[in-house]
């Protein structure tokens, strides 16, 4: 018998483990409250940019096995239901808004007709789970018993299919071996691969996300941290980083110094995480985290001071040229995106400042419709005094510094994600400026010695 699976809430994470469930074989039907997105997606289109779902959301919708609707009544005969509503920060800009994760429940629960396993795949704060768990107890028909189970998602954006389909591994935070054995009915095809599987309680499910993300986060800080000290002596922070990264307890992963970590989770989950500890009465356990915070942000702050000294003190009337607004390539998402931060501070320094991304520039309209937004890279760089490299998209990569040159009225170029090719750029006479490395001076090749002739 097929199982049949409903998705509720369909963004990032939800439309993405929806097809990916169908493409595992399952009928699913995809479950949000936003008609917009919703009418997209049964029309067979993603309302978002990430590379390999559309192709997967089309044939599955095609074919019938999935579905999507804003009424979660229609999901109320599936097996199992994954919950992927957004967690964002609070308004009072600390912990957790659980706010959709308890909506969702409790919009599901009271149509359930039938005993119901919930998986949560949001990234909660520590308890969630339980809390949910006495709401559906609480909400459930007569005779109906729902159980609440947590398994969360390390997918990345850009490549998530690959890495819900693949995942490094699978968490099953479960209260009874019945949803254990639910979750591994689910995932068969996957964990036949191989995908190493831990099986936890509720409460270790939920640290394990959330400790994930701090590790991640605290190890670019760190590198950036290490990157503010070749600032104050010389160092070239991409040589500490590579050589770091060859020790194999280390690892490369994650160490790359620039303007540090944005998006709509990282930011958001360390200090949902330091306000949950706070909430236990063990805040000083996390303490180092403000500082992962504070060194991350510092970042942004210090590509605005380059970008003063590199124009001469002042960035009244300089135009800029910033290349990026996601908060990391291949991705639209421009969620706390450092690309735009930076953008955004500049402009208010007085620059003229014009941005262009392959993907964002729709979002990033949204969220700062007073900056300036160019069509193409060349729009944005025509006649800049100073470019920014903020996203490091492949196409920016493979700009050609000579033509570049070409376009703008000063070859300065300063590059936020330690990821240009330096000597190409300094060779066709630019001058660069990495983060955490020195001031490097255009390459002036010798003039070749003039042939000296016999006689
Ligand atoms: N984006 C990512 O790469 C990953 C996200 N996560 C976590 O997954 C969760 C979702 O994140 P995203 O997908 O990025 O957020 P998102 O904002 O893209 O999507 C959330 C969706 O939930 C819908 N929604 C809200 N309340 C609802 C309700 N009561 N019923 C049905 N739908 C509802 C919203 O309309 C929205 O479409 C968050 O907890 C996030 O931390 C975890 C791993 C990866
Ligand atoms: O919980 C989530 O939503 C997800 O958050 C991150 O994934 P994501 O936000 O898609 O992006 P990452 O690839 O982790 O990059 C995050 C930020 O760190 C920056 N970064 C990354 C790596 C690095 O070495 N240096 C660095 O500055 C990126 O530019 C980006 O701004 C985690 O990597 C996922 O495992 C997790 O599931």
């Amino acid at each position: 018998m097929t199982l049949t699976i409903s998705v509720i809430g369909t963004g990032y994470l939800g439309a993405t483990h929806a097809a990916c469930m169908a493409e595992l074989g399952y009928a699913v039907v995809g479950v949000d409250t936003d008609p917009a997105k919703i009418a997209d997606l049964s029309d067979g289109r993603l309302p978002f940019y990430e590379p390999g779902l559309p192709e997967l959301i089309l044939a599955h919708t095609s074919a019938g096995a999935l579905r999507f609707t804003t009424e979660v009544a229609e999901a109320a005969d599936a097996d199992v239901h994954f919950l992927c509503v957004g967690t964002p920060q609070r308004p009072d800009g600390l912990g957790a808004d659980t706010s959709h994760v308890r909506a969702a429940v409790a919009g599901l629960v009271p149509h359930l007709r039938r005993d119901a396993l919930i998986v949560g795949k949001s990234t909660v704060p520590v308890g969630t789970a339980h809390e949910l768990q006495d709401l559906a107890d609480s909400l459930a028909p007569e005779g109906v018993r729902v159980e609440i189970a947590w398994n969360p998602e390390f997918l990345r954006e850009g490549r998530s299919v690959e890495d819900t389909l693949r995942p490094d591994r699978l968490v099953f935070g479960v209260a009874s071996d019945a949803a254990e054995r639910s979750l591994r009915a689910v995932y068969e095809r996957v964990l036949g691969a191989g995908t190493p599987l831990v099986v936890s309680d509720l409460v270790s499910a939920e640290l394990v996300k959330v400790s994930a993300n701090a590790f991640l986060a605290t190890k670019i800080s760190f590198i950036n941290a290490v990157a503010e000290l070749c600032e104050a002596t010389g160092g070239d922070v991409t040589a500490v980083s590579e050589a770091l990264g060859h020790d194999a307890r280390i690892g490369h992963a994650f160490l790359k110094a620039g303007l540090g970590f944005g998006g709509g989770c990282l930011p958001k989950d360390i200090r949902a995480m330091m306000a949950r500890a706070g909430e236990l009465g063990v805040d000083q356990a996390l303490t180092f985290l403000r500082e992962v915070d504070d060194i991350n942000m510092r970042r942004r702050h210090r590509v605005v001071e380059l970008a003063t000294e590199e124009v001469g003190g002042s960035l009244l009337g300089r135009r800029v040229a910033v290349l990026g607004a996601a908060f990391k390539p291949l991705t639209d998402d421009v969620r706390d995106s450092p690309a735009l931060n930076v953008a955004a501070q500049l402009q208010l320094r007085g620059a003229g400042v014009r941005v262009y991304d392959p993907q964002a520039i729709d979002n990033a309209r949204a969220v700062f419709p007073t900056l300036t937004y160019a069509d193409s890279a060349a729009e944005a760089l025509a006649d800049a005094d100073l470019v920014l490299l903020l996203t490091e998209w492949s196409e920016f990569l493979e700009l050609d510094p000579e033509q570049v040159g070409g376009l703008v009225a000063q070859r300065r170029v300063i590059d936020g994600r330690n990821a240009l090719d330096t000597d190409g750029w300094r060779r066709a006479g630019w001058s660069y400026r990495g983060l955490g490395r020195p001031r490097m001076e255009p390459i002036v090749e010798p003039a070749a010695p003039e042939p000296v002739l016999a006689g």
